[in-house]
């Protein structure tokens, strides 16, 4: 299991030791004392799963407050462009953006502390994304961004008419008609 930086302090890409053999393959993907060693040290409370048609675009979103989540993200089936950005408020890369392409095959995964917006975009159909959240969901922390706010340079790997965004997210506002509560 190897932990990689990303130009936005804090946001950490792990790529999984796979253990092939001719059934198919194992992987570890968690474990808390490699995490701690590495500087992770969250406690995770709540697992979520979605499934997504191909071009599906969930966020941009995050949950503050005394449930504020942290995320470790993963694809058990299909693929995704995955992107997070720094919100908070001090951070040298407030709305910093980063994008990872995260897929069944190679398994890597992505931690997203508390203080990050966070969306993806589905490349598959039925892609199953996975995830362990550090908060218990809580409708009332819930901020949101939407998905193609220029001051967020998100570059998209689809056309916007290819997207599919829920009514809700379709009404997010822009970065800069909030103020972060991070
Ligand atoms: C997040 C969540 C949702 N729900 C219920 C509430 C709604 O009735 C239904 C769909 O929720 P929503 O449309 O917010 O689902 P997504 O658009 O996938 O939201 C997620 O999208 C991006 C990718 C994120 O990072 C967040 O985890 C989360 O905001 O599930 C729950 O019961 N528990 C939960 O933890």
């Amino acid at each position: 299991m190897k932990f990689l930086p990303t130009p936005i302090p804090d946001l950490i890409v792990i790529e999984p030791q796979l253990w092939h053999d001719d059934r198919g393959f194992f992987i570890e993907t968690y474990n808390q004392k490699l995490f701690a060693s590495n500087g992770i040290t969250a406690t995770f409370v709540q697992d979520n799963l979605s499934c997504s048609r191909r071009g599906v675009l969930r966020g941009m979103h995050a949950q503050a407050g005394e449930n504020a989540q942290g995320k470790l993200v993963r694809v058990l089936r299909g693929r995704v462009v995955d992107i997070a950005v720094d919100i908070r408020k001090a951070s040298k890369t407030y709305g910093q953006s980063f994008s990872i392409t995260l897929d069944e095959h190679e398994a890597k995964s992505m931690w997203i502390p508390p203080g990050f917006l966070h969306g993806f975009v589905a490349l598959e159909d039925d892609t199953l994304f996975a995830y362990k959240v550090t908060g218990f969901y809580d409708k009332s922390g819930e901020i949101g961004v939407r998905w193609d706010d220029p001051d967020l340079h998100i570059d998209w790997p689809m056309n916007p008419e290819e997207l599919i965004v829920s009514e809700k997210d379709r009404q997010l506002p822009f970065l800069k008609d909030i103020s972060s509560p991070f």
